[in-house]
């Protein structure tokens, strides 16, 4: 069995650039959009360098007021224009972004959903919250807002660029005096970025977890019954605080290197005047005045965009870190996979067999079941008992397939599990289990997630069937009261109920019923008695029971003890061998 895990620390350094360039792919024509529109928006910008040149040199020389007017108004058209053409780009590169957001998202979640129940027992629940949420948002604000920010200020500085060369070559020269300032000390830049980074998203999923465990409601029971929201406040508080140092860390990371890259972007005028003015005291009139004015106007923005493009480093080695920790969940195994060959069951019987099954949870553990062995015919019930850790929990979990058995095999109607699609054997194959999950819905919806084209009529009558409807319609809003967590809460009792009206409605030709093991009142106890009667009723069954009258009734009982079958037989023979079932006999309820 392979272990997928995902711990803070499986975290790559970067996610490779390519495959990052593909979750772009879809949006290509919209991005050739962005570039041409960034095009223009540029041309826009540098358009009026050109217009003051003319204005100092000719317009106003000459004072000629049709020409001022001429060449101000086409400086007002070209700044409304690039304003205008802003507006269109930072929506383009929003639509681009949120698009690469969600199908990461979606990606993300629908991995996830394919994961086998063993990775949810590893995982800590808030460090999956931590990667949709933190992660994915984290790259969200960088794809969203650093898309945009490159395109627009990446053409705007290229535009400046040609727009100094065209204007005056040389005068272009002499400011690139400064470029090898400005790059300094960029690479060690990104490297320390991406670390902060990485380090970062591992503290916010550490808090995310946290939050999610301390503050959920068997976690604030367990700390307030325990006395222990002080120390929890603290770790929190630890938590926090580290968090905080990494933020800070992070605003000062390379703040000396961006300042001193803006300090000689500033100093480019004073190199222009300081050349023209040198030039012009020599007696050699190089440049026009006009020329030495547009050009530091021009260059002056250049100050936003590079500003802008230096901070891109940043946000690149930022989100080349939260898509590493996002490509990690993207490439986790799935250890329970579906064979692209696999095979549905038309038409079932129901016959359950598991032939020389062992298994165990992790690789170097001892084995948890060994040499499994027994056949259920179709419509007959099975009881398995035994001990508490004996391994019934982990045998039922396998003919639902939550587990693949190392050695042996598991078949239903004579097709191993491995050979059938996974929605056949959940078609096939329910699953009551002792904890019944409600989600934060009316039980109507509640009901129906089970099977969600039945009717409201068949609902109810399943809710019946299950001894709960009567309860249900004496809830203040009937079978619109919204349960879950934070809603309506049923009792134990009445949570099976709704569990085995939820297996009515599915229907399942094969029943798996862990019994809950807790004693419930008489009356409580004939209600779920009857419920489950009806429910196993012309049913595989295969019961983890805790009650005398299931195994009574039981077509056959297996006897586990230590994951082996230990005794097998109806519950007259085995009560005759006065052996483990005999002991065990005096515990059943
Ligand atoms: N996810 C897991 N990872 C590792 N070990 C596990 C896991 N789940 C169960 N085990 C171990 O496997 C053994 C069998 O557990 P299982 O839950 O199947 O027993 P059980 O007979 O159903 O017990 P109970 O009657 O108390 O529910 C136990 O020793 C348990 O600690």
């Amino acid at each position: 069995m392979t272990t997928a895990t995902l711990t803070t620390d499986t975290t790559t350094d970067q996610a490779p650039v390519r495959r990052v360039a593909r979750l772009f792919r879809p949006y290509r024509w919209s991005i050739v959009v962005l570039l041409a529109v960034s095009v223009a928006q540029g041309a826009a910008g540098v358009a009026s360098p050109f217009l003051v040149r003319d204005i100092v040199d000719q317009a106003l020389p000459q004072r000629s007021a049709s020409l001022v007017v001429l060449l101000a108004g086409g400086m007002i058209v070209a700044a409304a224009i690039a304003a205008v053409l802003g507006v269109v780009t930072t929506r383009l590169s929003n639509v681009i972004g949120q698009g690469v957001m969600h199908d990461l998202r979606v990606g993300v979640y629908d991995h996830l959903q394919r994961m086998s129940l063993g990775f949810f027992t590893r995982t800590r629940a808030g460090e999956l919250q931590s990667r949709i949420a933190n992660d994915i948002g984290g790259v969200d604000n960088v794809v969203t807002n650093t898309a945009s920010s490159v395109v627009q200020n990446g053409v705007a500085a290229l535009a400046v660029g040609i727009a100094a060369l065209v204007m005056d070559w040389k005068l272009a020269a002499v400011c690139l005096i400064v470029v090898p300032l400005f790059l300094a000390f960029s690479f060690r830049l990104g490297r320390q970025q991406r670390q902060i980074a990485r380090g970062r998203q591992k503290q916010l999923a550490g808090i995310t977890a946290l939050v999610e465990e301390s503050l959920s409601v068997a976690g604030v029971l367990l700390a307030k019954t325990l006395g222990r929201q002080r120390e929890l406040s603290d770790r929190f508080a630890t938590e926090s605080r580290a968090l905080s140092a990494t933020e800070l860390t992070a605003a000062m990371s390379g703040k000396w290197v961006i300042s001193s890259r803006r300090a000689s972007l500033t100093m480019i005028p004073a190199i222009v005047y300081l050349v023209a003015g040198l030039t012009l005291a020599h007696g050699s009139a190089v440049f026009s005045i006009g020329t030495v004015v547009a050009f530091t106007t021009m260059l002056s923005r250049l100050v936003a965009p590079a500003t802008a493009l230096q901070g891109l480093g940043t946000a690149a080695s930022t989100s080349m870190a939260l898509f590493g920790r996002i490509f990690d969940v993207l490439d986790l195994p799935v250890d329970i996979q579906e064979k692209p060959d696999a095979r549905s069951l038309p038409r079932m019987r129901g016959e359950v067999r598991v032939e020389d099954a062992s298994f165990r949870y992790g690789e170097d553990g001892g084995w948890t079941l060994s040499d499994i062995d027994f056949v259920v015919p179709p419509g007959t019930t099975t009881a398995l008992v035994g001990e508490t850790g004996s391994g019934k929990t982990t045998l039922a979990y396998l003919v639902a397939r939550l587990y693949d058995p190392q050695l042996g095999r598991i078949t239903i109607d004579g097709v191993d599990l491995r050979e059938l699609k996974l929605s056949a054997i959940a078609d096939a194959v329910g699953l009551v289990s002792q904890e019944t999950y409600l989600f934060h819905e009316s039980v109507l919806e509640n009901l129906r997630f089970a099977a969600p084209e039945a009717t409201d009529a068949q609902v109810i009558a399943a809710a019946r069937a299950a001894r709960i409807h009567e309860l249900i319609v004496g809830l203040p809003e009937g079978y619109d009261t919204v349960v879950g967590a934070r809603g309506y809460r049923f009792s134990g009792g009445e949570r099976q109920r709704l569990a085995i009206a939820r297996m009515l409605l599915r229907n399942p030709p094969i029943l798996i019923l862990d019994e809950a093991a807790s004693a419930l009142d008489n009356e409580t106890e004939r209600a779920v008695q009857a419920a489950i009667d009806e429910l196993a009723r012309d049913r595989t069954t295969i019961a983890i029971a805790h009650r005398l009258s299931t195994v009574r009734n039981a077509d056959q009982i297996l006897v586990l003890d230590h994951g082996r079958i230990v005794e097998r037989g109806s519950h007259d023979e085995l009560v005759a061998r006065h052996g483990r079932y005999a002991q065990l006999h005096g515990t059943l309820s």
